[in-house]
């Protein structure tokens, strides 16, 4: 039996070109960011992120990271302005992170990695479905805020607690009532570039959008996204870590900044 993808040494990101030839195309994501190279757009608007709390409605351990998903069905969570133009349905935030401080983001600046990085997936309105959209050029918008170590951050806390339940590929519990927007910087400052999903299928469909100045997170909080397994229940325990790709080639895209 063929397995699937992962981030091992057999099935990790050098291997996904075989099943998933978009892999070495020109728009792949994550990059590293070089603020110098980074072309200020004063044309740029800045973003707006209108999230309803009631919208959260669960938890998932989806055996590569876990995900907060939110009720689509209305405008009622949505990302507008910024380098995007119509509106964004909120669809899901999930994080990528290290198995230890040294790494676990999948942008980089200046080529540092961060400990943890934070994905809001937001999808294009003018098509049907988050499903659609995922397979157009301007079907999804990715909000990424980097997350350093610091003090411990009481607004992903109730994440975390979450995760006790979702230990396992496959678990899902109930997530209601929580603000995505309380996850975000202070300054919404960012860089933005056209890219695409960072697992597979690897679709081209990602407009970028990373903020510049990072959240806190603590170690003991880090750990708790480590305690999570790649691995279903009954299986060999494999810890949930390094879940990340790392920085693929620009290929001659712009980076633009929103700020000078
Ligand atoms: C078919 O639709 C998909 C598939 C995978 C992901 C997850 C991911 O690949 N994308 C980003 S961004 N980070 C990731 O890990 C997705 O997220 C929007 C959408
Ligand atoms: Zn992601």
């Amino acid at each position: 039996m063929s397995h699937g993808w992962g981030y091992g040494p057999t099935n990790g990101p050098d291997t996904w070109g075989a099943d998933f030839p978009v892999a070495n195309g020109p728009r792949q994501s994550p990059i590293n960011i070089v603020p110098k190279e980074a072309q200020y757009d004063s044309s740029l608007k800045a973003l707006k992120l209108r999230y309803d709390p009631s919208n959260a409605k669960g938890i998932l351990n989806n055996g590569h990271s876990f995900q907060v998903d939110f009720v689509d069905d209305t405008d009622s969570s949505t990302l507008t302005g910024g380098p995007i133009s119509g509106t964004y349905r909120l669809k899901q935030f999930h994080f990528h992170w290290g198995a230890s401080d040294d790494r676990g983001s999948e942008h980089t600046v200046n080529g540092v990695k961060f400990p943890c990085e934070l994905h809001l997936v937001h999808w294009n309105t003018q098509y049907p479905s988050f499903g659609e959209a995922a397979s157009q050029p301007d079907g999804l918008a990715v909000v990424g805020v980097f997350l350093k170590i610091g003090a411990a951050n009481p607004r992903i806390q109730k994440v975390l607690d979450a995760l006790d339940s979702i230990k396992t590929k496959g678990k899902q519990t109930t997530f209601t009532n929580f603000d995505a927007k309380t996850l975000l910087p202070s300054s919404l400052d960012y860089w933005t570039y056209d890219g695409s999903l960072t697992t597979p299928p690897l679709l081209e469909s990602v407009t970028w959008i990373v903020l510049k100045e990072p959240i806190s997170v603590s170690p003991a909080q880090m750990a708790k996204f480590r305690s999570l397994l790649f691995t279903g229940e009954g299986e060999a325990p494999c810890c949930m870590v390094d879940n990340y790709r790392p920085p693929q080639p620009l290929k001659g895209r712009q980076l633009r900044a929103s700020f000078k």
